[in-house]
């Protein structure tokens, strides 16, 4: 992973030899000769990694204040102390006060390299971590095998090395944020961050401090903002249409020059972001309607993404259940259930207007519900009311899920059935009332009320 590391040392030599060997890693290195340098430096934009020496002769702060303001401004960013041969002691403090580790002058240059995959692949695990409590169990497995999906999947693998900026646009739930990081994972930015913002959660107010960050002022430390966040990876924007107008001018302008201003500050810091956002809104619409910048519109959606609604590829309803049961079962201990078949013809022919989240949230919602024996099938009686209601069902109403799971050949006939029966009570038995009203002839309706096995 090539990383963006700043080295702070007095001593020219120092510099230039620490700067060459991480350049040879691939790393992309600054270098600061004293202490207000180094702290500009990290103004300009957060690296992700520091190499800070000690002593920091002849600069107005030394090298463990410097490691004091970083802690206190940037708590995630890692530093680790250049020492001189002989204070080891003061070294171990530093440690104390927040650093990641030491190297000894002299050093070797393997030492040297290990230290930094040490500390930038702990800095990335601890990122990992932070990411998977938010997003708390959630997978990033693309469940499903109709064309359709096939289609997006297709997609991603093309797009996601691109480095293209993306529009992922798609119903409520329906996968957008899954789609962005599966082109996260494929491009090159797999290893950097995957940071994600939802301008329909945030108010106008804080839009601006939220993306761009927030200056130092007195008493409170610098707040960084998600696209410094996301410097060497991938900023996704989910409900781009929410974003408010005045930041629309601002973000088109960060994505022509690739820099901006953090709220309150001057300084201005310059990052390599890819922008991939997602709406459920008709874009074109709110173009229309004033409410969204064209311009924007076109930087944003180079390439267009379109993830489909449940409702669009049924077929993949009965694995994305069993796939939601295996990952809930192994979550939570509660024990997976079979589903019926005609519950899960009931399952598929559901329009899931909350798509994918809602399905699997049903899904949840019948392993904590449903009682009765857990070996026993969940039969379509059993599925919440309001699933079923899409579903024809009969003149009595008895089971009428269970037409869903039959033939047409076997399903008219239990309509057929119970609509007769229906008809002949209404007009009390009297037959002939009821060929007339049902528009057939007596003696057809003799016959078929014989071949149904109703009556005398
Ligand atoms: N194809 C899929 N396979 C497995 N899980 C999926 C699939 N699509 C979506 N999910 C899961 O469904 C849930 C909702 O997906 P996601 O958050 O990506 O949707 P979204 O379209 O971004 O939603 P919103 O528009 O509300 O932000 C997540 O738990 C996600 O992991």
């Amino acid at each position: 992973m090539s990383a963006d590391i700043l080295i702070v040392d007095d001593e020219a030599d120092i510099r230039e030899l620490v700067g060459g060997i991480l350049d040879d890693e691939g790393h992309r290195t600054r270098t600061a000769g004293g202490s207000d340098e180094a702290l500009a430096s990290i103004e300009a934009r957060r690296p992700q990694l520091v190499f800070l020496d000690i002593w920091l002769q002849g600069s107005r702060l030394d090298g463990l204040q410097v490691l004091d303001v970083i802690k206190e401004q940037n708590p995630e960013v890692p530093v680790v102390m250049i020492s001189g041969h002989g204070n080891i002691e003061t070294a171990v403090s530093a440690i104390k006060r927040g650093a990641y580790d030491f190297i000894e002058k002299p050093f070797k240059a393997d030492r040297l390299v290990l230290v930094a995959e040490r500390a930038l692949e702990a800095s990335r695990l601890k990122r990992e971590v932070r990411e998977l409590r938010t997003r708390s169990g959630q997978t990033s497995r693309m469940v499903g095998r109709s064309p359709i999906i096939n289609q997006l999947r297709q997609s991603i693998e093309r797009v996601g090395p691109t480095n293209a900026r993306v529009l992922i646009s798609g119903p409520s739930g329906s996968g957008k944020e899954l789609a962005a990081r599966a082109l996260h994972m494929s491009s090159q930015r797999a290893s950097g961050p995957f940071i994600v913002i939802n301008a329909a959660a945030i108010t106008p107010e804080t839009m601006e401090s939220e993306l761009f960050g927030v200056e130092a002022t007195d008493g409170r430390g610098r707040r960084i903002g998600a696209l410094e966040e996301a410097h060497g990876g991938t900023l996704y924007i989910d409900e781009v249409g929410d974003m408010p107008r005045e930041t629309q001018n601002r973000i088109l302008r960060v994505l022509v020059d690739q820099n901006f201003q953090r709220v309150g500050g001057t300084t201005r810091v310059h990052v390599d972001v890819r922008i991939i956002s997602s709406t459920s809104r008709d874009l074109t619409q709110e173009i229309a309607d004033g409410h969204f910048r064209e311009d924007l519109f076109h930087r944003l959606g180079v390439v267009p993404i379109r993830v489909p609604s449940v409702a669009e590829r049924r077929e993949d309803v009965p694995e994305l259940i069993s796939f939601f049961m295996e990952q809930i079962s192994a979550a939570t201990g509660l024990a997976k259930r079979v589903i019926a078949d005609d519950a899960m013809a009931v399952l598929q022919s559901h329009d899931w207007p909350g798509n994918v989240r809602q399905l699997r949230n049903n899904v949840e919602r019948l392993m904590i519900l449903t009682g009765g024996d857990p070996d026993a099938a969940i039969t379509a009686d059993l599925l919440p009311a309001e699933i079923g209601t899409l579903v024809p069902t009969t003149p009595a109403g008895s089971g009428g899920e269970k037409l869903m799971s039959l033939s047409l050949r076997d399903a008219r006939e239990i309509f057929e059935r119970e609509y007769l029966v229906a008809q002949i009570n209404r007009f009390s038995g009297n037959i002939s009332r009821t060929a007339e009203f049902i528009g057939m002839e007596r003696s057809a309706l003799h016959r078929k009320l014989k071949s149904l096995g109703i009556g005398s």
